[in-house]
């Protein structure tokens, strides 16, 4: 099998309409691949707080619309990244797209934990309530969203909900560029699963982009890794591998269910 992780460049200079025709005709230029992944509100212009609730679309709004279209086109899983969801009757949600090859959006996912260090995505977004895994024939896909990638809690839930390959779209700083690495590997070796990281480049609302997208295998093996820039980093990789890798090594199960409340002494 082979991924795409399309690591866009955001910047607040680029007209977001620009920026979805750019996104969506680099979709279209993976037809070699089986998914595609595309990084963190990167329709909004990430970081970019003032420009969230302008930007706000519904789940079948100019971003769907387009990404639908270039899954279709190149015959592939897309999973689009995140959008500022509009729901008419709630708040707006940092949430993300998956597309099947024949462009249905076969699931979204909104995420769980916000991005609370500086306020502006807990106070401005609602949270997800739903752990999402999608089977896409090839594998289970485990849907996160990077502040998520700091609690393992979610991809354990994702583990027990069948999850074999993580998919992680993210918005994540260069101040913690090792964090990124490190947890995306992590969550890896712990899941025992594939993970497929997606960032965004540049420097959008302020803040530097990491870049460093990164795929890595269930033995903790980095696959492929990105640079700093914008680029596009395709990977092969091996779905069997995750159940090879449970079978030889069978962590999970001595895992400790139910795990006795703190004693304090
Ligand atoms: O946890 C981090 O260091 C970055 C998280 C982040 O930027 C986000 O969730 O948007």
């Amino acid at each position: 099998m082979r991924a795409s992780l399309i690591q866009l460049a955001v910047s607040d200079a680029e007209p977001p309409a620009e920026r979805r025709a750019r996104a969506a005709a680099l979709v279209r230029a993976q037809d070699g691949a089986d998914l595609v992944v595309l990084p963190e509100l990167w329709p909004v212009g990430g970081f970019a707080y003032d420009a969230w609730a302008s930007g706000a679309e519904p789940l079948d709004g100019p971003t769907a619309e387009a990404m639908s279209a270039a899954a279709k086109a190149a015959g592939c899983w897309l999973h689009a990244g995140s959008i500022v969801e509009r729901d008419p009757d709630g708040p707006i949600y940092n949430t993300s797209l998956l597309f099947a090859p024949d462009g249905e959006l076969v699931r979204t996912y909104r995420k769980i934990h916000r991005f609370g260090f500086d306020r502006g995505e807990a106070v401005a977004m609602g949270a997800g309530q739903e752990i999402v895994t999608v089977d896409a024939g090839f594998a289970v896909l485990g849907l996160a969203t990077c502040y998520d990638l700091r609690f393992p809690e979610l991809f354990r839930a994702l583990l027990d909900g069948g999850a074999e390959l993580l998919v992680v779209p993210a918005a994540w700083p260069a101040r913690r560029a090792e964090h990124w690495n490190l947890l995306a590997r992590a969550r890896a070796v712990e899941e025992q699963a594939l993970v497929l990281a997606c960032n965004t480049a540049g420097t959008h609302g302020g803040v530097e982009q990491a870049g460093g997208s990164i795929a890595v295998d269930p033995w903790g093996r980095v696959l492929a890794e990105a640079g700093p820039d914008e680029q596009v980093l395709t990977v092969d990789f091996d779905p069997a591998e995750v159940a090879e890798c449970r079978a030889e090594f069978p962590v999970h199960r001595d895992r400790l269910l139910g795990i006795p409340a703190p004693v304090q002494r």
